[in-house]
């Protein structure tokens, strides 16, 4: 069994990520946890904070030269701006006048429309946003994006797998329909201000994302994640809670904003007629399972279970809530009409997005990986594996 958690407040002192069972022997560094959390900063249209956050991370557990150990890794990143919130945000009791100054100078009584801040302030009995839009903030992802760093790197060493991401579209920018991107495409994805695959598509999204900035408004998108070098057989039809598309699904809609999945072609499958909606399929000599598709309209899952073909999830981002032109709310406090909070805030974190989904995806098909071929060490996992596809090509 994998499990991962996170623990830490947007302005807190730092945030935590725990990965439990992950195997021994996968090579994993702070620099390559440093690598993803600076793509998680990129992208057109992020917020200020984006540019000052260094996202310094340690790890503290679980990992020695290098090399995971089998025990938790526990994974710290520093919030760079701590000094300034040390007293809003300290665990110990402060000054209690200190504090009532502080929410007559900021005053958050005025929730959010589309953020957590008005059911969050229901449900725990709070009477600000602040104790809501702390833990709610998606300065999380940066937590869930290291562990996920984990996984990506099991994946690429027991499976050679690679995790791609692009930006679909933003708003009513729309990238055209062409090729999908693979691994050999990444950096020039990312060197795309919106993290799109393509010019036209990019120039579009580009162009969307200053028309909502100059409207004061925000925006957000779709986002394609794809995982190439998977065998068949992670995941399982057998009960609900053992298919791969649904826990993809959970998870993906885990993150902060995410209002819909689809998997391969989704909702287009639905309009089709079912000559036109699968994947044929084909003998090929010399593959892993001796049989190859025509198309991968399913991406890469029947059954809940991968068939070979690449992986492919798209998600879909609601725009950020903080809206700068503020949406109509009411003040709590005074029960009158009011114009909603707004901070400094992302106006599209589409193309960051991205890089928070590929970890989640990493995740869960780590764990599914270590479902079917369990070992306590990425040899010993490895051996299973082997044994697994020599079985299926003798079968072929
Ligand atoms: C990478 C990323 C960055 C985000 N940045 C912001 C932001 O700057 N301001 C904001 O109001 N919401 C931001 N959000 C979205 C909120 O966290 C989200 O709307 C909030 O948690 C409520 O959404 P929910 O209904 O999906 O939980 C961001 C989400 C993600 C994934
Ligand atoms: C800090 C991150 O994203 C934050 C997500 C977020 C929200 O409400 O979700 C609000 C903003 O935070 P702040 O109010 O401190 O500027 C974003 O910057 C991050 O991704 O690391």
């Amino acid at each position: 069994m994998l499990r991962w958690m996170t623990a830490g407040e947007s302005h807190g002192p730092a945030l935590v990520a725990v990965l439990e069972g992950m195997v021994a022997g996968v090579q994993v560094t702070t620099a390559d946890l440093g690598e993803q959390m600076a793509r998680r900063r990129l992208g057109f249209g992020r917020s200020p904070r984006m540019g000052f956050e260094t996202d310094h991370v340690e790890i503290l557990g679980g990992v020695r030269h290098g090399l995971t150990q089998g025990g938790p890794v526990a994974v710290r990143i520093e919030n760079a701006e701590w000094p300034k919130w040390e007293t809003v945000m300290a665990a110990d009791p402060v000054d209690q006048e200190v504090l009532a100054e502080q929410a007559r100078n900021e005053p958050l009584t005025r929730p959010r429309p589309g953020h957590a801040d008005l059911p969050g302030m229901q449900k725990y009995g709070f009477d600000e946003a602040r104790p809501v839009l702390e833990r709610a903030s998606a300065r999380e992802t940066a937590a869930r994006t290291a562990a996920g760093t984990v996984a990506r790197n099991f994946l690429r060493q027991l499976f050679g797998a690679e995790i791609v991401s692009h930006v679909v579209s933003i708003g009513g920018a729309v990238a055209p329909e062409g090729p999908l991107p693979g691994p050999e495409d990444m950096a020039a994805i990312d060197a795309s201000p919106v993290r799109a695959f393509d010019p036209a598509g990019t120039e579009a999204m580009v162009a969307e994302v200053e028309a909502v900035k100059k409207a004061g408004d925000t925006v957000g998108g779709v986002i394609e994640v794809i995982v190439y070098g998977l065998p068949p057989g992670l995941g399982s039809h057998v009960h609900w809670d053992r298919r791969l598309d649904s826990r993809l699904a959970g998870a993906l809609m885990g993150v902060q904003a995410m209002k819909g999945v689809e998997v391969g072609d989704g909702f287009t499958t639905a309009t089709r007629w079912g000559s036109q909606a699968h994947d044929e399929i084909d003998r090929a000599e010399g593959t892993v399972a001796g049989v190859t598709r025509r198309s991968n309209r399913a991406g890469g899952l029947e059954g809940g279970i991968t068939n070979g073909e690449p992986l492919r999830v798209r998600v879909a981002m609601k725009p950020i809530s903080t809206v700068p032109r503020a949406l109509a709310t009411v003040d709590v406090v005074t029960g009158e009409p009011a114009v909603a909070i707004h901070q400094r805030s992302d106006v599209c974190a589409v193309p960051r997005a991205g890089v928070v989904l590929e970890s989640v995806v990493a995740l869960v098909v780590a764990e599914a990986a270590l479902e079917k071929f369990g070992g306590d060490s990425l040899p010993e996992t490895k051996r299973n594996l082997d044994g697994y596809l020599t079985a299926l090509r003798e079968r072929w």
